[in-house]
């Protein structure tokens, strides 16, 4: 009888224990599956493997976030913007910066000491031509900054991959409307002749625009950049169809005067974030799929496809009809502009940093804006982690699926080079102990990984950004997204590495994540370095 009972409570015992272990079990998945926002877990996972032969890795800056040596230079709006009083966070300019004008060695030994295969930095358009216009003058002295960066790199055995508008327009073609004016394009054409001629030989991918989004949105329809233009519903339209233009008319000339000598490609960076839809309704898969086509598909698909995307041009037009107004607010492609546009790529640049929720949203804005014209919410899930940045929610799995994305919409995209992906914070005092970055590398990097080994995307190149903190436009020095600390008080500008810096030289090195232990000691030793 004892038996008996103890054995009855020994199953009751078991059946609650049981119970116990699945209600755990279930708990923490269901908690990690509300974490992940319903996407499997195996994106948490780190898959070792090596990237492919041929891939390289590099790192970036921008001419204006770095170079100083404002006096040498031609003005340009970023001088005027920053120098204008409650734009800039810290009311403070890029004047000085980094002082990479005088400091461009260092900088190319601290790529050089990282292991890095390329060195991606911006030409200052009025640095090479003061007023932007090439017959009003070219600066010896600029060619010659460029001619002796370009000449270190090449001693370092350091690929160049230039960009030559990372959005430091000459002041004076602002003057005359900046990319409102569409005959920019043909000033642009002209200033990427003077790059392509005199600096070619010595470059092996050339971008023609850095984020063209944020040139058009920031500083033509928000204003929270240069110029700072507050023009709602038609900056971005109106903008985007000058800057297309001009960026088709640089790959054309280069195609047919320059590749058969230099050997380059030239190609495009845009930005994007991932768009994940709240749920799985078609509403909010479509609001998902707006936000995408609005945010890079209005110049990717002109580019790589031929015009704008439909849904852009059919919802803008509609808008703009409903308003009482014929013309869309979204310039119209001629067939012979469609044709001249397509197909200008040889490589697609994307600068990916975080990812947003989605969902479907009617929106009542009385003004015509391009955010409003999507219909829908975007917002950062608060369970993600913070950084410097309030824009910048890190989340690793949105770049692996960004880069599926872009396969499957542009099937004819060739090859992806991610050309900017990193990290901010916003540190008290000198600190080169910066975990969260090591974290973000890791995971981001590991994600672009599996979109080449497991996705299959065509993925040649990694550029981490940056090479060291520098001057973060709307927010001066407040945020720091360097591997290397800028000590911006010290007249010499001394730079630093951090922790993340021998992290990513790690992962450069051995080519990859080869194996758990491997990671534990890189790890272990980037906890010894702090
Ligand atoms: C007193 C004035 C306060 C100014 C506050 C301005 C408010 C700004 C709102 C920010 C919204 C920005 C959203 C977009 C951000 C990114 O896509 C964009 N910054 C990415 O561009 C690249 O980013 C790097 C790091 O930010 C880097 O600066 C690089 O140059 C860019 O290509």
């Amino acid at each position: 009888m004892e038996e008996l009972f103890n054995l009855c409570c020994l199953n009751v015992l078991l059946r609650n224990v049981r119970s116990f272990i699945f209600t755990v079990t279930i708990l923490t998945l269901g908690t990690a599956v509300f974490m992940l926002n319903g996407l499997p877990s195996e994106y948490d996972k780190i898959y070792f493997d090596q990237f492919p032969a041929g891939f390289r890795f590099g790192i970036a800056t921008a001419s204006y976030q770095v170079e100083g040596g404002a006096s040498h230079r031609g003005k340009n709006i970023w001088d005027t913007f920053s120098h204008t009083p409650g734009n800039i966070e810290d009311g403070s300019t890029g004047d000085e910066a980094c002082d990479s004008f005088r400091n461009y060695e260092t900088d190319v030994k601290n790529v050089a000491a990282l292991g890095l295969d390329f060195y991606r930095f911006s030409i200052s358009w009025s640095r090479l031509i003061p007023t932007g216009v090439i017959s009003e003058g070219i600066s010896e002295s600029g060619l010659d900054y460029y001619h002796k960066l370009l000449n270190k790199l090449e001693e370092e055995k350091i690929e160049a991959m230039v960009t030559l508008y990372h959005w430091d327009l000459p002041q004076k073609l602002q003057d005359y409307g900046g990319w409102t004016n569409v005959s920019l394009a043909e000033r642009f054409q002209e200033y990427a002749d003077l790059c392509f001629k005199s600096f070619g030989p010595k470059v092996k991918r050339w971008i023609t625009f850095n984020e063209p989004r944020e040139t058009s949105l920031g500083g033509y329809e928000i204003g929270y950049m240069a110029p700072g233009y507050k023009l709602h519903g038609t900056g971005t339209y109106n903008t985007s169809y000058t800057i297309l233009r001009a960026h088709a008319a640089a790959y054309r000339l280069y195609a047919e005067r320059y590749r058969n000598l230099q050997f380059g490609e030239v190609g495009i960076t845009l930005n994007c974030d991932w768009a994940q839809p709240v749920d799985n309704s078609v509403a909010n898969r479509d609001a998902a799929d707006r936000f995408l086509q609005w945010y890079i598909g209005i110049w990717a698909h002109p580019i790589l496809l031929g015009d704008y995307p439909a849904v852009i041009k059919e919802t803008v037009k509609s808008k703009t009809n409903a308003k009482g107004f014929r013309k869309s607010r979204l310039p119209e492609f001629s067939q012979d502009e469609i044709d001249y546009i397509k197909g200008t790529f040889d490589f697609l640049g994307l600068n990916s940093y975080t990812t947003r929720m989605v969902q479907y949203k009617q929106c009542s804005d009385e003004d015509d804006h391009y955010n409003c014209d999507q219909d829908l919410r975007a917002f950062a899930d608060p369970s993600w982690p913070t950084s410097g940045s309030s824009w910048l929610r890190p989340v690793p799995w949105g770049i692996r699926k960004l880069l599926s994305w872009i396969k499957h919409q542009y099937p004819n995209y060739r090859e992806i080079v991610v050309t900017e992906n990193g990290v901010s914070d916003r540190p008290e005092s000198v600190t080169l102990c910066d975990q969260p970055r090591v974290n973000f590398f890791q995971n981001y990097l590991n994600n672009v990984l599996m979109a080449i080994r497991i996705d299959e995307v065509n993925v040649v190149g990694y550029t981490a950004w940056s090479l060291m903190d520098n001057f973060e436009w709307a927010h001066g020095y407040t945020e720091r997204f360097g591997l290397f600390w800028t000590s911006f008080d010290r007249p010499d500008k001394l730079r630093t590495m951090k922790a993340s810096g021998l992290f990513y030289k790690k992962i450069v090195e051995s080519r990859g994540f080869p194996s758990k232990q491997t990671l534990l000691d890189w790890l272990e030793e980037v906890d010894n370095y702090c």
